[in-house]
């Protein structure tokens, strides 16, 4: 099989569960994988598709630009430049975003403060922290609709080879080494989105 072929696989599989977790309302978000390194080229979605669907046109190969490789009548995700700057600036080999509720209100309610810290939930150890103290802050960005503009706010909060980044009102996009890394840490923030929120709620009724 080609590297080609597995990491469409690799793909393909990540996008099956997240769909089947309703992660994908209203045909939005958008996944990305790495194919080679010199020059970069990765495997993103085709915008505007039902990513519920699988289909054999589910995916396109773009450059180090996120210009299409080749010629295709499938246009990239209209949030390519998030993935190219991930991979131009790390070594990440994949890269997910998903708009869920959760993500949305927990962007609302923290947005002013430009992040969110989480510590003392053993859930952290995703994100590769394992001290008992360990603390991670998940950064919060204006959600411009000018995309190149989106994506120079967003390449800032892009220095590791794994992280996640929250777009206000829009969604979160994280990464990581490969895609088991990056779907640990979308999935590790999600939780820790839908404990917060319910915490918050309880407290609230409590009082
Ligand atoms: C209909 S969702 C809004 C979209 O503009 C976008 O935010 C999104 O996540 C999906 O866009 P896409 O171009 O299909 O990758
Ligand atoms: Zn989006």
């Amino acid at each position: 099989m080609s590297l080609m072929a597995k990491r469409w696989e690799e793909l393909a599989d990540i996008k099956r569960v997240l769909a089947r977790r309703d992660w994908f309302p209203g045909t939005s978000g958008n996944l990305a994988i790495k194919v080679d390194n010199e020059p970069v080229s990765f495997l993103v979605t085709a915008s505007g598709k039902d990513k519920t669907k699988e289909t054999n046109e589910d995916f396109l190969l773009v450059d180090s630009k996120g210009l299409p490789v080749g010629e295709t009548h499938l246009k990239p995700s209209a949030e390519t430049l998030l993935h190219v700057e991930i991979f131009n600036k790390t070594n990440a080999g994949c890269s997910l975003h998903v708009h869920t509720v959760d993500n949305n209100v927990i962007s609302e309610l923290y947005g002013d403060k430009g992040s969110i810290t989480f510590k003392g939930q053993e859930i952290i150890k995703a994100y590769g922290l394992w001290d008992e103290d360990a603390e991670f802050t998940i950064p919060i960005i204006y959600n411009h609709a000018h995309i190149p503009t989106l994506a120079a706010d967003f390449a800032e909060f892009v220095k590791e080879d794994a992280g996640a980044v929250l777009i206000r009102n829009h969604g979160i996009t994280a990464w990581g080494r490969d895609a088991l890394e990056a779907k640990k840490y979308l999935e590790a923030s999600e939780f820790l989105f839908s404990y917060h929120l319910k915490l918050l709620a309880f407290k609230r009724a409590l009082v």
